[in-house]
């Protein structure tokens, strides 16, 4: 087996991963590798501008294709969840929309046990993630990798969504990434010049003739070496031929809320009873690992419009952030699609128009564990979605907020019919199976590897894997709970605080 040692190894250049390299790699005097089971690239439509391009992804060579367990809370069905495989991970197959959310979702971070992760203190990495230019910089960044264009000018359609949406009393912001999170903003994306902008875009491919940065892809990771309670470096193969990486200061996994804690597991890392019930060797007995699997789901309601169709790519649309009820945080994102949506992402008819509406903070909460351990083996993914009552309730919440806006003019006067759920779909119960029926994931897994000083936490608050030195987690897996978002914006910030506090704080 051929042996390579660097001083940090990154598992994973997704989202976190192509932040992690570019910024350890700034350091000239360290080794740093990046290993990727995908290609460099893939197929042209990644490049699209247009988010419902990314459907033509799924089950390409770049998309892991996992699926969930069957889910009782959804009618027994069985959700594809893709995930990118490729330089740039999930941000290269992704909807683009860049978005942090309100940052009660980031406090509850810390009420939860994560000391130090909340909003005030990652708003630093949120700006040293972005140049957004226009915008208030004292919230927003002026010099980071990830670019963010001015909003296109509005079609007719966005305009009446943002004007109906106003006009049902959601607080108009300039800026839905700014000071005011709560109300109706434009949709901000990872889009430049018309093309995608994933992570590997924005931080990798400028920093890769840098000699201290080597990057492998096709590289797939299969364990970690774990030696007497120290992470030593990762066992992987690259077209069938095993080889070793060693770690001579720290292994970071960025593989992501499904790889990463996957990994752990197949390196003994986990759940002593769930590690010997598939005849695995327990390393460390971690009873969090793979716990705590949550993600956001969501539903729509569709219209029927005269209108022309939306042009494909860049667009402004209108996005509302909400609650579904006085007293509860801020849960529930609406988002306007120039588009008939077909349930459950089986595709789009160019006329009419949908209102996503999605539940940002689910109660439920589900596991991954392993199949077996053969490192090949896709993991059981089951987020137990809607296995919380409360999480319906506010679900039927969302489906009447965003009937509202369907039903306020100047948007009602552009839609002919109610055409999902229709208006037969009344009461209550009627309501609740709709939405039992139809609702499906928002692609935003998290929490798996969750941060916490408790018995069930993954990593502490140093993201150091908290039984064993020389290893920390930098992914979507980290965050102890969803925010009022999609997740990229945040692992971003995630994986910027994550390179600060490797260079200032101790492995061990
Ligand atoms: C279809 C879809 C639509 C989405 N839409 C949006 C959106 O519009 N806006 C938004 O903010 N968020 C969106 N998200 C979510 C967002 O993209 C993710 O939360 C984010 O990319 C996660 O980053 P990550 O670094 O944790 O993981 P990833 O970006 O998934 O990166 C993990 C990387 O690790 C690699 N890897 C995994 N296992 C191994 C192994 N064993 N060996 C080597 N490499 C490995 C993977 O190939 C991958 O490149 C969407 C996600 C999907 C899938």
């Amino acid at each position: 087996m051929s042996h390579t040692t660097y001083d940090y190894v990154i598992v994973g250049a997704g989202t976190a991963g192509c932040v992690l390299a570019a910024r350890l790699s700034e350091d000239p005097d360290v080794r740093v590798a990046l290993l990727e089971a995908g290609a460099d690239e893939g197929p042209d439509e990644m490049a699209s501008p247009d988010p419902l391009a990314s459907f033509g992804l799924w089950g390409s060579s770049v998309d892991w294709a996992y699926s969930t367990t069957a889910q009782p809370g959804t009618g027994n069905a069985v959700h594809a969840w893709p995930r990118g495989k490729v330089l740039g991970g999930s941000s290269a197959i992704n909807g683009m929309v860049h978005h942090r959310g309100h940052p009660a979702g980031y406090d509850a971070w810390e009420t939860q046990g994560a000391a130090g992760w909340n909003y005030a203190e990652l708003l630093p990495f949120f700006r040293r993630s972005e140049t957004a230019p226009g915008r208030d910089p004292q919230v927003r960044g002026t010099d980071g990798p990830m670019r963010i264009e001015h909003t296109p000018e509005p079609g007719p359609l966005a305009a009446s969504a943002f004007a109906a949406a106003v006009a049902a009393g959601h607080k108009p912001l300039e800026d839905g990434n700014g000071r005011q999170a709560e109300g109706v903003s434009w949709r901000e994306t990872n889009v430049v010049a018309g093309r995608r902008q994933s992570a590997a875009d924005a931080y990798l491919r400028p920093v890769l003739d840098r000699p201290n940065l080597t990057v492998l892809t096709r590289a797939f990771a299969h364990r970690l070496l774990v030696d007497d309670g120290r992470c030593r470096g990762v066992e992987y193969s690259v077209a069938g031929q095993r080889r070793t990486v060693v770690a001579e200061r720290e292994t970071v996994l960025a593989a992501g809320a499904i790889g990463s804690p996957h990994l752990l597991l197949l390196s003994g890392i986990g759940p002593a009873d769930h590690l010997r019930s598939v005849g695995l060797a327990v390393t460390a007995d971690l009873p969090g690992v793979g716990a705590n699997l949550q993600d956001h789901v969501t539903s729509y309601v569709v219209y029927g419009s005269p209108e022309p169709p939306q042009a494909a790519g860049p667009s402004a649309e209108a996005q509302v952030v909400a609650r579904s009820s006085a007293d509860a945080a801020p849960d529930l994102l609406l988002l306007f699609v120039g588009a008939a949506l077909h349930p459950r992402w089986t595709g789009a008819d160019p006329g009419g128009f949908s209102i996503l509406f999605s539940l940002m903070d689910p109660a439920s909460r589900g596991t991954l564990r392993l199949h077996n351990g053969d490192p090949t083996a896709a993991p059981l993914l089951d987020p137990a979605y809607l296995t919380d009552d409360r999480d319906l309730d506010r679900l039927v919440a969302g489906l009447r907020l965003a009937r509202e806006l369907g039903r306020t003019d100047p948007l009602a006067s552009r839609a002919t019919a109610e055409l999902f759920p229709g208006t037969d779909v009344r009461d209550e119960a009627a309501c609740r199976a709709y939405l039992r029926s139809t609702a499906s994931t928002y692609f935003h897994p998290v929490g798996t590897c969750r941060i916490g000083t408790d018995e069930l936490a993954v990593v502490d608050p140093e993201l150091r894997v908290r039984s064993t030195a020389g290893l920390r987690v930098a992914d979507a897996s980290v965050m102890p709970s969803l925010v009022s978002a999609p997740t990229n914006a945040t692992v971003l910030a995630i994986a910027e605080r994550a390179a600060h506090l490797m260079r200032t704080t101790s492995d061990a």
